[in-house]
């Protein structure tokens, strides 16, 4: 077993072992994050096993099947790459674990019902790698942690579990600062790698071998803790800033002006960055990187408290106006019917987690509506809506459409093509109605 985590810094020697294949790495999670970067360690180290507990993911991929969809070029590379022996997939961690030298950890990081950081599935793979630590390996975590998560909890827990001295192996928090969408060049270096470990061995290990992985810079900080705050700003920032977008959205009307344009003027000096306002904050990372502080630390956290709650608001806000223009149209709800154009949390990505059709659905629902819902990646079950095939969707009586996510197969709708004027709320700003007799409110400009 090679001794990866040597005590020296000898890099280039440590780097030219790792990409000689004479490293095996273990990326276990194999979702949206991992498959693509098991892919990425695969293609340089041409030793890599993927693991996860999905019995359907892991037999998918040892047949070279590719069950991430929409990542442009990972279908092929992971063809290309279980052909090779470069990749293969496992369901068992621990034996995995026993023939690896570095194990890389991309498994989910959510909050609980009370929004509480759940790190159930970090402390159980972990626990299970543990069991196949070998002295010199090496400890990777790049799923999103709460700060401290790995100094002062994970690296305790494969000690205990391991019985090997804590300086024994290697452990660093190396966060994924990607994309869905766009997976494979963020991993290999569409931004600088942040990299810290729990010692500065681990820090310079961990450094050696994305060096090989990554084409940008290695940003090594002070410790563990300082990488994994590292990323929970990042998200911090974006769930604060789409608050203040959002915020200034609902001054469109009582300003009647376009709050889209102004924030576009704004943008074009250098130190505003405002974002773009929507109906509402999904995904399981923003949303729930909050929790990762509200939820762990003991300090007031009331701006990242307040930006939730904003952000939380914007599917009943987007819902109301909807349910605002059948009654200016003498519509009563208990009688209207509502199509909701999109469920997935973004355009493209198939995941529901958070997403803002939840409260649209529900408050629409709750007023009487009877609602209809479609979308190209995921049916309507879970949601307070029916589901509908987009080919079937305009059949209905409709009385209004909401669009929550603007997936590009809706580009195809013919707003022209119905008897009677709807109410539309366009909750992305997605579509150009401006020609036609339909009630318009886009979130952001108001009525139009
Ligand atoms: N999706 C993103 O845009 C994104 C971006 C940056 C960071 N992240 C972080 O990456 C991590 C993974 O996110 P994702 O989007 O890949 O999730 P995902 O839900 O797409 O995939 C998670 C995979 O892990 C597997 N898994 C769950 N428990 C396991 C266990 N104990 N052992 C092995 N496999 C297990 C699941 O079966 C699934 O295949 C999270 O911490 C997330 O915060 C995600
Ligand atoms: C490495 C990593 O962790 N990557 C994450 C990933 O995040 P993600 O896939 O969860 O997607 P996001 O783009 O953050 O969107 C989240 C929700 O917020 C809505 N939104 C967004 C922007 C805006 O101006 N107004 C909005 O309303 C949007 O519709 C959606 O519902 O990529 C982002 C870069 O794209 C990263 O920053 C983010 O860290």
């Amino acid at each position: 077993m090679s001794q990866f985590l040597e005590p020296n810094d000898r890099s280039a020697e440590r780097q030219a072992a790792f990409e000689s294949g004479d490293v095996p790495v273990a990326v276990y999670g194999l979702g949206k994050m991992g498959l693509p970067l098991a892919a990425v360690y695969a293609e340089v180290t041409g030793n890599v096993t993927g693991v996860d507990i999905d019995e359907s993911v892991v037999e998918r991929i040892r047949n070279g099947e590719c069950p991430v969809e929409r990542e442009p070029g990972l279908p092929e590379l992971v063809s290309e790459l279980v052909e090779e022996g470069a990749l293969t997939a496992s369901s068992d961690p621990t034996a995995a674990a026993a023939d690896a030298a570095v194990h890389v950890v991309i498994v989910p990081t959510l909050v609980d019902a009370d929004n509480q950081p759940d790190l159930s599935a970090v402390r159980s793979v972990v626990t299970d790698i543990a069991q196949g630590l070998d002295p010199g390996d090496l400890l990777i975590v790049e799923s999103t942690l709460p700060p401290g998560t790995t100094e002062n909890v994970l690296w305790p827990l494969v000690t205990e579990e391991s019985g090997l001295n804590p300086d024994a192996f290697g452990i660093a928090f190396c966060p994924e600062r990607t994309s869905s969408g766009r997976a494979l060049q963020d991993i290999r270096g569409t931004h600088p790698k942040i990299v810290g470990g729990a010692t500065r061995e681990s820090t310079q290990a961990a450094a050696d071998i994305y060096g090989t992985l990554v084409d940008n810079d290695i940003v090594t900080v002070a410790d563990a803790t300082t990488a994994e705050m590292v990323k929970v700003f990042e998200g911090l920032y974006r769930d604060v800033n789409i608050a203040l977008a959002n915020e200034l959205a609902r001054f469109a009307d009582e300003l009647d002006r376009d709050v889209r344009e102004a924030i576009a003027a704004a943008n074009t000096q250098p130190y505003c960055d405002l974002h773009i306002p929507g109906p509402g904050v999904g995904g399981h990372c923003i949303p729930y990187y909050p929790y990762f502080v509200i939820n762990w630390l003991t300090t007031d956290a009331p701006l990242l408290e307040t930006s939730r709650s904003i952000n939380d608001a914007m599917p009943g806000f987007v819902a109301d106006k909807a349910l605002e223009g059948l009654a200016a149209k003498e519509v009563d709800a208990d009688d209207a019917t509502a199509l909701v154009l999109g469920l997935t949390y973004r355009a493209g990505v198939r995941e529901t987690r958070a997403s803002p059709a939840y409260g649209v659905c529900e408050r629409l629902s709750d007023a009487g509506v009877d609602v209809l819902a479609t979308d190209p990646l995921v049916s309507a079950d879970g949601f307070d809506a029916t589901d509908v095939p987009l080919t079937e969707a305009f059949d209905s009586d409709l009385d209004a459409v909401v669009l929550v996510t603007a997936h590009e197969e809706f580009d195809a709708i013919d707003w022209d093509s119905f008897d009677e004027p709807l109410v539309v709320v366009d909750g992305r700003d997605a579509l150009e109605l401006s020609g036609t007799d339909h009630l318009v409110y886009t979130v952001g400009r108001g009525y139009e």
